[in-house]
């Protein structure tokens, strides 16, 4: 459950937070297989209750209130089409699968395909479940649950949310029933949202009810689907994320709530000369990590003061450096943009989501902010992509914020996030010869449009990165879009 099945070569997931089905099916013909994205993460295909007394906010998506594939993104047949042009095209699916519980208790009753719940009675017909489907006694999670009380965590409410009981043999059957579906029509495996909120006893039972991945959609026989599972572990509360990784992925919010700080100065950049389980990070296998998700951009998630797109110049140098570092499973959050931290995607009158338009320089307009499309952004995923399974070597640091490293001899990669300019001669491990800095620009013919940089025949060269240059990175390999 630990492998995420990218297509040879591939290496790095996006969440397509709030995209439209048929807009991720064009965007994998366009620009993700050929750029050489290894998958995506959907928002929840399945049917959520309509929250239009809170304007739609982006956790209605969070409130199941069924398992039909209809929701604001598209329909089953357009979902179909989605999951198999995007495999077409080289690039995974991987579905937010709430399975820990249904809506919580709100005046509307009708989700977004048409169907009805009562709340009161933990009445939810279109599934259907009951009243014995759910824990008992009625119980909502507090905050001193999670320091305290285990069973609590598991057994009771989130912040209202009807708490699904995952031991009895008929809820295991609803959810498997679920995923086994969507393994049928080629998704490449699972996030498992507010697992910490469900037992692993209960969890394995049900990933071991999981069929193969479909070999029809190119999966080799007998793949077991990628699992990562949401547990929200900064350390200090009463359950830990070690529970749950014999069983699959987990999800690393230390990942990104690290490197915040360190981008941010909080830390100086020469200590993660050690990053990785000297930083206390899951065992690089068992990590889905990310800088930002959906929850954390907002503020109220995990972590602290998350780097997000606001902060576009420290926020692409962590980027980058996740992306260069052998470190775990990466994954990119691709966002709306949002002053509101409740308000959901780009929407008109009617409350359907609006596409994001394409422009001319292949950035993304409409309220979109298509991180995965900034080109500093996109070159390191070809950068990790091309340095694969080398290892981190050479690594230098002024003793402060600047440091740099190399992957094999592959790639080399230098930060500055002092307040004078970086200018050294430093080892690239790279073979001799001409490259373009894909940070700040491309090659072009023959041609940098940004930095070019010349390696001697010792690995060596000249690195100048200032203070003020538009980023704070610099990175070449010895692929074709680097290598001269
Ligand atoms: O103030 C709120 N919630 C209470 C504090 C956040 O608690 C939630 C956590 C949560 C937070 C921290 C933890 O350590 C933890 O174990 C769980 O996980 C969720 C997962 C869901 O599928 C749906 C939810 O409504 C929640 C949720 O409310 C607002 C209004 C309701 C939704 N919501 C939210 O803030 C929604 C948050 C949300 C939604 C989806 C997620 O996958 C997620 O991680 C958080
Ligand atoms: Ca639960």
């Amino acid at each position: 459950y630990k492998n995420p099945h990218y297509a040879a070569g591939r290496t790095t997931m996006v969440h397509l937070f709030e995209w439209k089905w048929d807009d991720i099916a064009a965007e994998c013909e366009r620009f993700l297989g050929p750029r050489g994205f290894g998958g995506i993460q959907i928002s929840p295909p399945n049917e959520n209750l309509i929250i239009w007394s809170r304007q739609r906010p982006w956790w209605e998506r969070y409130q199941p209130i069924s398992y039909r594939l209809v929701t604001r993104s598209g329909n089953e047949a357009q979902f179909t089409n989605m999951v198999r042009r995007c495999n077409t095209a080289g690039v995974r699916i991987y579905v937010d699968a709430i399975i820990n519980h249904m809506t919580g208790t709100w005046n509307e009753n009708t989700g977004t395909g048409g169907s009805t719940a009562n709340f009161g009675q933990w009445s939810y017909p279109a599934v259907p479940y009951g009243r014995n489907d759910f824990n008992f006694p009625h119980c909502v999670i507090s905050a001193n649950d999670y320091r305290c009380c285990p069973d609590r965590v598991r057994n009771c409410e989130l912040s209202g949310l009807k708490d699904l009981n995952q031991g009895t043999a008929y809820v295991r059957t609803q959810l498997v029933n679920y995923m086994n579906r969507l393994i049928s029509l080629g998704v490449a495996g699972f996030r498992i949202d507010a697992a910490k909120h469900m037992w692993p006893g209960d969890l394995r039972v049900i990933y071991d009810r999981l069929n193969n991945l479909n070999t029809a959609h190119g999966f080799p026989s007998g793949a077991r689907p990628y699992i990562y599972q949401e547990v929200i572990d900064l350390g200090g509360e009463a359950i830990s994320r070690n529970e749950y990784t014999p069983l699959a992925a987990v999800t690393e919010f230390k990942y990104g709530m690290e490197l915040s700080r360190a981008f941010q100065r909080n830390n100086q950049l020469r200590w993660l000369h050690n990053w990785g389980v000297g930083w206390g990070l899951l065992a690089s296998n068992d990590a889905l990590n990310f800088i930002d998700n959906h929850d954390n951009q907002r503020g109220h998630g995990a972590g602290g003061n998350i780097l997000t797109y606001k902060q576009a110049k420290q926020y692409k140098g962590a980027i980058a450096f996740m992306l260069a570092h052998p470190h775990g499973w990466p994954q990119l959050m691709s966002s709306f943009a949002f002053t509101n931290t409740e308000a959901g995607p780009p929407m008109d009158n009617s409350g359907n989501i609006i596409s994001p338009s394409i422009n001319s320089d292949q950035s993304c307009g409409n309220g979109w902010v298509c991180e995965h499309r900034w080109r500093q952004i996109f070159s390191m995923v070809a950068f990790r992509n091309r340095v694969g399974n080398t290892a981190l070597t050479n690594w230098w640091d002024n003793g402060g914020n600047q440091i740099a490293f190399c992957r094999g001899n592959q790639g080399f990669v230098a930060f500055n996030n002092e307040i004078w300019n970086l200018s050294q001669t430093l080892q690239t491990c790279l073979p001799a010869g001409n490259y373009c800095d894909v940070i700040s620009g491309t090659k072009s013919g023959n041609n940098c449009t940004g930095k070019r940089i010349t390696v001697g025949s010792d690995g060596r060269a000249s690195i100048v990165l200032g203070a003020n240059d538009y980023d704070m990175v610099l990175a070449i390999h010895a692929g074709p879009e680097s290598r001269l």
